[in-house]
């Protein structure tokens, strides 16, 4: 089986950023793609960075393996800040460092077996050794039995594969993902998915992503991050962030997760009126619904349910109508909030 990364440092610091700025300058105007960037990413925990189009996030993925060169700050890699490296020092740094891209970057004229083995290739390391650990990762991401295929004769998820195979066959400690699943159809994905979460686990790799998909980081991260214009708006576990984001923009990112709105409102009838209760992942049991209504005490009526589990916890949202008079309003308020994270009266009495 393979393994690397022996070191057991999982929770140590692995990169710290410490006020980083880009700057691209421009005839009219120079732009800030990144300002004042102070953030850690620990060993072996899945990190993601999202926000809008143009918020950043490129420019500080690829700032993590100098790809792009910071105008201002630090990019701290276990203590030691990169920007100084000469070009030994950074070509070993990039050896530690795999990337995947949307559009896979596979060579189209070489097999699978050829693109996987090109870093052995480049790094000089002979043909024996470089086809036992071309079998290993072909063998790590399920592909053994496409190893002479061309990557036209794959599909995306397939050539994905490769990508993390290629990614991962000079033994590095850090994944960086650049959307790595935005080609792929929903069944790929969650395949790519599963096999960037074993790999996390099994080989103790950091793994730092930017996608648009929030199911992504919901599936696979451990924290987030959010930007805005170049700066960080909001960080955190993602059952916090995604449970009860702070910033504008984290809620608009999210809607994509949970659809509907005012829009869905059912109408109350006479008598009736509706309630949103929250589930923001303080409790690790999902609702009950039997325990909701003998809270409540009056009849209770399930409208929209809207409830995961992220990392454990739970969230999200129920929306019930409630058969009551106005006048105990503020009591079944407040015993709503002994059976929720925090309560809503969404529409006014019918
Ligand atoms: N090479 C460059 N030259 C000039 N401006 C750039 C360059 N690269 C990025 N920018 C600008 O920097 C800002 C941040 O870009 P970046 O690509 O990091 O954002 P992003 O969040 O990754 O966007 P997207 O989600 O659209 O890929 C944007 O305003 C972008 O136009």
């Amino acid at each position: 089986m393979v393994s690397f990364n022996q070191q057991p440092l999982a929770g140590a610091v692995h990169i710290r950023l410490v006020g980083l700025g880009k700057q691209y300058p421009g005839r009219e105007r120079t732009v800030h793609a990144l300002r004042d960037i102070n953030l850690e990413i620990r060993r072996g925990e899945v990190f993601g960075i999202i926000g809008r189009s143009g918020a950043g996030k490129s420019s500080l993925l690829r700032s993590l393996n100098r790809l792009e060169q910071p105008s201002n700050g630090q990019v701290l890699i276990d203590g030691e800040d990169i920007a100084g490296y000469d070009t030994a020092q950074l070509a070993r740094q990039r050896q530690r460092t795999g990337m995947i891209f949307q559009h896979f970057n596979l060579m189209s004229v070489k097999t699978v077996g050829e693109n996987i083995g090109l870093p052995l290739k480049l790094a000089g390391i002979g043909r024996a050794e470089r086809e036992r650990r071309v079998s290993e990762m072909l063998q790590l991401v399920g592909l053994e039995d496409k190893r002479d295929a061309f990557p036209a004769q794959l599909s995306g998820g397939q050539k994905q594969r490769v990508g993390i195979a290629r990614a991962l066959v000079l033994q590095p400690d850090l994944l960086l993902c650049d959307e790595a699943t935005s080609a792929l159809d929903p069944q790929s994905t969650q395949s790519i998915l599963a096999l960037l979460r074993d790999i996390n686990r099994r080989l103790n790799l950091t793994i730092v992503l930017i996608t648009h998909e929030m199911e992504v980081i919901r599936e696979l991260c451990d924290r987030v991050v959010v930007l805005e214009a170049g700066e960080v708006v909001e960080q955190g576990e993602v059952w916090r962030v995604f449970g009860c984001p702070c910033h504008e923009v984290t809620r608009t990112l999210l809607r994509t997760l949970h659809p509907g709105g005012a829009h869905d409102l059912a109408p109350a009838s006479a008598g009736d009126w509706l309630l949103d209760l929250h589930y923001t992942g303080a409790r690790g049991q999902a609702p009950e619904l039997s325990a909701i209504s003998a809270a409540l005490g009056y009849p209770t009526h399930l409208v929209q349910a809207n409830i995961e589990r992220i990392q454990g916890r739970i969230l999200g949202r129920l929306r019930v109508r409630v058969e009551a008079p106005e006048q105990v309003c503020a009591q079944v308020l407040q015993q709503a909030r002994t059976v929720a994270d925090s309560v809503e009266r969404v529409a006014a009495r019918a």
